[in-house]
């Protein structure tokens, strides 16, 4: 069992870690609430959530809702969806939410509790790899057909509940999808994380070594997010990978890539700006051979900068119209840099002829 707690200007909430916790749910969950509302997506409900239900079997209102897998659910219609059922359900100020499922769930239902009624308490429980980065820190957000999380809030959950057991069921894509983001946390601020992952084979990563990348990767999300909550400073860095990553997504239509496969391309081309910009030479061979070996989508088909370039301006780092990039002076040690349109577009032209000859 592991425990983390985070502190926010508004709560300090626990991350449980801990195998089988699915079942154990009514330990965490106090019997207060007026009604308890879980929301998950088709495959996580078909895996898990009979289990979650029983534990919570002595709470006299237990509803749950079941939204379609995937990217497309994170829309204004799932969102609006989930209201009416939670009003429907007769939900109050005093009812919770469990967010039973990957980020996508995760970011959908802490918006819908982050607005209904004003805001109301949920708790995080992640069933993706990717999921440990987007269950802590109170980013939550749905997209809009001109870029990724555009609507959304900062709301922290009361609790973040980590069943790691649940990952077992994971498939090979998802796998890879949630080490772009512990990925991201090392090149952001650990060398050595990057270096121990850089030696795995993603479909060999034993169970000690998944859980201590994931508790890795947790405490750095929790640090960036502890020091600037509101993404003021430091918590952009978070972001690294993203600029390019985010565009991608909503370029090629929500679901297309993952958000991790897009974020890997995403850090590559961050690398190479990063290079270009300090004269350096970050390991962006490694990275790239690495997501070769792990079978990451490296090829750019039908894209053009113009496009991408007019993506990245609707990119939340902007500043003045100034497109904002995460780089890497050396391996956890990242700047926010702003660079203007003409150079991205070059960095772009460069970096998708280097794509296409992969
Ligand atoms: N809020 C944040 O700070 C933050 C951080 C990172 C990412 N995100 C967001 O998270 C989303 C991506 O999250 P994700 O990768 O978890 O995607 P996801 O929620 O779509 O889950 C990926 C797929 O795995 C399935 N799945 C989930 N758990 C499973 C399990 N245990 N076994 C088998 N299948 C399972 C889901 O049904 C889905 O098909 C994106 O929208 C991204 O923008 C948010
Ligand atoms: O928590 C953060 O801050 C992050 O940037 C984490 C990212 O992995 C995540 O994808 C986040 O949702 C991106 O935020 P956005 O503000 O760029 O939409
Ligand atoms: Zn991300």
């Amino acid at each position: 069992m592991a425990q983390l707690d985070v502190e926010t200007s508004v709560n300090k909430y626990p991350i449980h870690i801990l195998e089988n916790i699915r079942h154990q749910f009514n330990q965490y969950v106090s019997k207060d609430y007026s009604a308890i509302f879980i929301v998950t997506d088709e495959r996580v409900a078909n895996l898990y959530l009979e289990d979650v239900k029983e534990s919570l079997a002595s709470h006299p209102k237990v509803f749950h809702t079941v939204i379609p897998a995937g990217e497309q659910s994170k829309s204004i219609e799932a969102y609006y969806q989930l209201q009416t059922q939670a009003i429907e359900y007769g939900l109050d100020r005093q009812s919770l939410i469990i967010a039973l499922g990957g980020g996508v769930v995760g970011d959908l239902a802490g918006f819908v509790a982050a607005t209904f009624m004003r805001g109301i308490d949920y708790i995080q429980a992640p069933t993706t790899i990717l999921a440990h980065d987007s269950s802590v820190g109170g980013k939550v957000a749905i997209n809009h057909a001109l870029g990724k999380n555009l609507i959304g809030n900062f709301y922290p959950p009361v609790a973040v509940i980590y069943d790691i057991q649940t990952l077992q069921s994971l498939p090979a894509k998802e796998i890879r999808s949630g080490y772009a983001e512990i990925v991201k946390e090392a090149l952001i601020a650990d060398k050595e994380l990057f270096e121990d992952v850089m030696q795995e084979k993603l479909n060999q990563v034993t169970n000690a070594s998944l859980r201590d990348h994931i508790f890795r990767g947790i405490k750095i999300k929790t640090h960036f997010v502890q020091e600037d909550e509101k993404e003021k400073g430091i918590r952009a860095f978070l972001n690294f990978g993203h600029t390019l990553g985010h565009a991608l997504e909503s370029e090629y239509g929500y679901g297309t890539l993952t958000h991790g496969e897009a974020v890997a391309i995403g850090m590559l081309f961050a690398m190479d700006v990063s290079n270009a910009v300090f004269s350096n030479c970050l390991p962006v061979e490694t990275l790239r051979k690495w997501l070769n070996l792990n079978s990451y989508p490296l090829v750019l088909d039908e894209i053009n900068s113009e496009k991408l370039l007019s993506r990245m301006k609707s990119d939340k780092k902007v500043s003045n119209n100034h497109v904002q990039m995460v780089l890497l002076k050396e391996i956890g040690n990242p700047v926010l840099v702003e660079l203007n349109d003409e150079d991205i577009q070059k960095h772009l032209e460069n970096f998708i002829n280097k794509m296409m000859k992969n």
